[in-house]
């Protein structure tokens, strides 16, 4: 708004908007569970012809959540406007995301544009590491941020067989860099694209960090120019050297530990949360995946691998449950099919899942890198 139209503002509009501000700050953010004045957001709210316009920007990507969001503001607007000097105003929302950076010196090139590089890692293996890091990876894409994935899992590369790229090799740059595949909206790196019939499957452990210290370290993320919001890091399964030197080479914004209700899932996915928390990687929380199978028969829900373990290791631990995945079929045959869930049924109850995980993540890297002081503009 011009200074012009500000002095036509009368002081009653302008005192009321400052109310308007304040009641939105009180706003709950589903995400991180904070009010919006717990959180570092940005509040704008101003007045324009016949029309109050305000603004949110959040720190974490949540597209999909511009309706939601909308209605929450109506309803805290609507009620402080009615009957006030504004109360004929039309009310226009905009929800906007500001994705932070994670701090890191001494950044090798190729990671130079990556703002977030986060580890999906798991304590032990088989537990839907790799299909919870691809459909996260897609998740965040969905809500609107640029993501990049690279499959670090040396054991068992299964990122080309989740996204259908199992055909393709990786462009080499100056005979130095690979520069990743793009698939299904990712930029994305697997040793699987490297793998050549005669390459071993498994590798033994100098030669394993040895390989995945090559694709993290020359890997061109950003050689377009743009920059990337976050890099999801399929992490080999376990907590052995290989995983520490990877934690440790690269400065992380976060790892996500990825675990199944069994006991024993369970006691490795503690070890998984010690492993980041020795090397001062802030753990964002905690998925449990297959926490619930629903009978095909007759719909009947059920935990039987025991419930509330995903949640008693994050209240124990400090962490949170980001959320629960249930058993489902269709999460195998998406993934095992070339389409993980989140493609291929962006509207489905399993995708709604994902993104709620993704949104949550990164909302907590928000948070790790807030100073947690609101900023509210009335302009
Ligand atoms: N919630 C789920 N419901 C049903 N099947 C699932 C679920 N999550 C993963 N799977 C299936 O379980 C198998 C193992 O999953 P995935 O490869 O993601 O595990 P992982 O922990 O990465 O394993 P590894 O340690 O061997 O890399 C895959 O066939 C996958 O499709």
């Amino acid at each position: 708004m011009s200074d012009h139209e500000h002095e036509h503002l009368s002081e009653a509009a302008q005192a009321e908007l400052e109310r308007l501000a304040e009641c939105l700050g009180q706003l709950h953010d589903p995400a991180t569970g904070l009010e919006l004045d717990e959180l570092d957001a940005e509040i704008e709210v101003g007045f324009e012809g016949d029309t109050v316009l305000v603004g949110l920007t959040l720190g974490y990507p949540c597209a999909s959540q511009r309706d939601d969001w909308e209605a929450r503001v109506r309803e805290a607007c609507l009620p402080t406007l009615k009957g006030g000097p504004l109360g004929e105003a039309h009310l226009q929302f905009e929800l906007f995301s500001e994705i932070t950076q994670t701090p890191a010196a001494d950044v090798p090139e190729p990671l130079r544009g990556v703002k977030n590089i986060v580890a999906v890692a798991s304590g032990k293996g088989g537990v839907g590491k790799s299909t919870t890091a691809v459909n996260l990876a897609l998740a965040l894409a969905a809500e609107g941020a640029s993501v990049g994935l690279l499959d670090a899992d040396i054991y068992g590369p299964s990122l080309p067989t989740m996204l259908g790229t199992e055909a393709v090799r990786p462009e080499v740059k100056e005979q130095k860099f690979f520069l990743p595949v793009p698939a299904q909206g990712l930029k994305t790196m697997s040793l699987g694209y490297l793998m050549t019939e005669e390459t071993p499957a498994v590798w033994r452990g100098p030669m394993a960090s040895g390989a995945l210290n090559q694709i993290l370290t020359q890997t061109l993320w950003c050689d377009d120019g743009d920059e990337l919001d976050y890099l999801i890091v399929d992490m080999p399964p376990g907590t052995g050297d290989i995983q520490l030197t990877l934690a440790q080479k690269a400065t992380l914004a976060g790892a996500v530990i990825v675990t199944t209700p069994q006991d024993l899932a369970l006691k490795d996915a503690i070890k998984g949360v010690e492993m980041f928390r020795k090397v001062s990687v802030p753990v964002l929380g905690i998925v449990e995946n297959m926490a619930l199978h629903t009978c095909s028969n007759c719909g009947h829900t059920e935990a039987i691998f025991g419930s509330g373990g995903g949640e008693r290791i994050a209240a124990g631990y400090e962490t949170r449950l980001l959320g629960q995945l249930p058993l489902a079929l269709s999460i195998r045959e998406d993934t095992d099919g070339g389409k993980p869930s989140v493609v291929a049924d962006p509207d489905g109850e399993i995708a709604g899942h994902y993104r709620e995980i993704a949104r949550r993540a990164a909302a907590q890297i928000w948070l790790e890198a807030g100073d947690d002081s609101p900023e509210i503009e009335v302009v």
